[in-house]
């Protein structure tokens, strides 16, 4: 690592970053140069040009669920909560041993005669007790990276809270020095080995932890001064054939906070740093792609629809399913960057994101009312001063209808959003305060004000996001009919406009399986109400769960591959729905051939009672029918 300067965060970082565009294609060339050997085990290219830098591209036609690429992690840290649960090796669950002490009181006194219980790691470093195992062979083969760290890795949370930084960071850049010293000794080249399986691939080298852009200029420059004292003390621990200079540290820190992903291994969270990743998949408010974490920090990239040939990979960096203005501040926020994405620069009136911004026409109830915007902001600080200068901007000025002549003063269509993300708030603060039945009973008031009354577009982000609270806390609340109805309108319009959600998006695919699941268990619960209306709702609920659990189990083999657990559970689920379904279909079918029972001479016929052989009442069965498909 060349830099030897201590870091100074200065207006010359921002000025010099335009001198050095120039510089940073003519290293993306080289670059591609280094990172090519992908290209021999996965269908795919680099490539290079000036709007997008680096990028990577389908080298043919590809079709849904086509690994692109599979990197494991240069270094990746276990998040606190699963700090001492999970193998700092290969993130599989640790063993743990039930152990006891004697219990202290508040100020820390020894109770006579008490002892508490507590878990520890079977096999954990016996030196700074911090990093667990799940075996003793993970243990020797962390053993390399991990001695760098041993002694530091004990300090980390006393110098984290002493300087108010993320400890995970500070352990990241201990991972980081580690991984550098571990190959040193192995004397491993900087240029990275592909490999077209999971359990082949080779952590990307550290050399090319470099290559990733540190975004020093838009750390905070307050926070960076705290991580510096931090990482000060920190980098003194590290034994001293391994250390690196504080500036050199610093960088490692910029590059891991600017660059991180957090996967989800076993349930557990993970914080890694994949180069290749980072450096060639961009980002697209519609991706293609997607991203998964898989065992032994590796993620695996796979194709979400088909992508002909020549075309642009891309992954989201942020949650699609939002508004535009939001998913651009998102992305200035965490990733420092204007999207320019296809969908991000497409006029909003051509864009799909019209509905999800959308706010109906007042005069013909159908179509939205549209306000192109088409400032691009930098950074920021840019988009904090707007928010005041936007004020300034919009009097006077008006929004066309898409679907008649009409036109509405922009001042008055922005109070209405305003009004409704006030409301939305309102609703979600009273959730966060655990109080679920009124949090509800605002939610369901917010789709009666704004949708039942057509101010806001049935495909509004808010609306969508509203039914999907909804979901969450009727399941939550146990009310599984409710559950359902709000499940099915979330899915029903996440798919109703093209373009706006890829087919096998991941949130999507969930939907799917949640409806199935839910469907499925409601099913087994009514079945033995064999009243006309129950049969009804049964017959109805386990034909959703197919469905739903068929479209939940080609979901995930896109997305996770037919062998993942994930894919094999849904599998199982959607066999069972099946078998449920034919075997119910059959038993009623039987019960209409079943030959009527001799009629009894006419003189002696018992009169049938009233109450059974009248039809369910209207309202009850239609309410009931309309629980699986509302
Ligand atoms: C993780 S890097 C991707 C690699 C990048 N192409 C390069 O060569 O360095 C992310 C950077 O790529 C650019 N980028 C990625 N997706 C973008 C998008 N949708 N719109 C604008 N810039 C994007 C931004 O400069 C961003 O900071």
């Amino acid at each position: 690592m060349a830099a030897t300067t201590e870091p100074t965060v200065s207006a010359q970082d921002v000025a010099a970053s335009a001198d050095a565009t120039k510089k940073k294609t003519k290293k993306a060339f080289a670059d591609n140069i280094k990172y090519a050997g992908i290209e021999s085990v996965m269908p795919v290219k680099l490539k290079t040009s000036n709007a997008k830098g680096r990028f990577i591209a389908a080298a043919k036609d590809i079709p849904a669920g086509t690994i692109v690429s599979i990197e494991k992690a240069s270094a990746s840290v276990v998040r606190n909560q699963s700090f001492s649960n999970i193998c700092h090796h290969c993130f599989k669950p640790a063993k743990l041993k039930q152990m006891t002490r004697p219990r202290v009181d508040a100020q820390g006194n020894q109770i006579p005669n008490q002892v508490e219980k507590f878990n520890v790691p079977t096999h954990s470093c016996a030196k700074c007790k911090m990093a667990a195992y799940c075996s003793e062979a993970c243990q020797k083969e962390h053993a390399a990276e991990h001695d760098i760290q041993c002694p530091a890795l004990a300090q980390v949370n006393s110098l984290a809270t002493a300087n108010k930084v993320m400890p995970e960071n500070l352990r990241a850049v201990l991972a980081l020095i580690g991984r550098r010293a571990a190959e040193k000794a192995a004397n491993r080249d900087s240029a990275p080995d592909f490999a077209s399986s999971i359990s082949s691939v080779k952590p990307t080298p550290f050399g090319c932890v470099l290559d990733m852009n540190p975004n020093r200029h838009f750390t905070d420059r307050e926070k960076l001064k705290d991580a510096e004292n931090a990482l000060k003390d920190l980098i003194a621990l590290v034994p001293e054939h391994a250390r690196v200079t504080l500036s050199e540290a610093v960088e490692l820190y910029c590059i891991f906070y600017s660059n991180q992903h957090n996967i989800s291994v076993n349930n557990q969270q993970v914080l890694a740093l994949f180069p290749v990743t980072s450096l060639y998949f961009n980002h697209s408010c519609i991706p293609n792609c997607v991203y998964v974490g898989e065992v032994d920090g590796v993620i695996c990239v796979r194709t979400m629809t088909d992508v002909p040939a020549d075309t642009e990979l891309t992954i989201s960096y942020v949650e699609i399913c939002q508004p535009r203005e939001q998913r651009r501040r998102d992305l200035l926020l965490t990733r420092h960057f204007w999207c320019k994405c296809r969908r991000c620069s497409t006029l909003l009136s051509k864009s799909v994101d019209r509905f999800m911004d959308g706010i109906q026409c007042t005069e013909c109830q159908n179509g939205v009312m549209i306000f192109e915007e088409t400032k691009e902001v930098q950074d920021i600080n840019e988009l904090m001063t707007d928010v005041a200068a936007l004020d300034q901007e919009i009097q006077g000025k008006f929004a066309q209808c898409e679907s008649c002549p009409a036109q509405i003063e922009v001042t008055k269509l922005v109070d209405v959003l305003k009004a409704a993300i006030t409301d939305y708030g309102a609703a979600h603060q009273t959730l966060q305060t655990g109080d679920f039945n009124r949090g509800r009973l605002m939610l369901e008031k917010f789709i009666k004000d704004y949708e039942s009354t057509h101010i806001l577009n049935p495909y509004n982000a808010y609306l969508v996001n509203t039914y999907t609270t909804l979901m969450n806390v009727c399941t939550q609340m146990q009310d599984l009919d409710r559950a359902i109805r709000y499940n099915s309108v979330v899915v029903q319009r996440m798919e109703g406009i093209e373009g706006a959600v890829p087919t096998n998006y991941p949130r999507l695919v969930e939907y799917h399986f949640t409806l199935g699941d839910m469907c499925l268990k409601q099913a087994k619960k009514k079945a033995s109400n064999r009243t006309p209306l129950g049969r009804n709702t049964t017959r109805k609920y386990l034909s959703e769960a197919k469905s739903s659990l068929e479209k939940a189990y080609e979901g995930r083999k896109v997305v996770f591959g037919e062998n993942s657990p994930s894919t094999q559970a849904a599998k199982r689920l959607f066999e069972e729905s099946k078998r449920e379904y034919n075997a119910y279909t059959k038993s009623l079918e039987k019960k209409k051939k079943k030959p009527a029972a001799p009629a009894p001479a006419a003189p002696a016929a018992q009169p049938t009672s009233p109450a059974a052989a009248a039809p369910a009442p209207a309202a009850a069965q239609s309410q009931e029918e309309t629980s699986a498909s509302a």
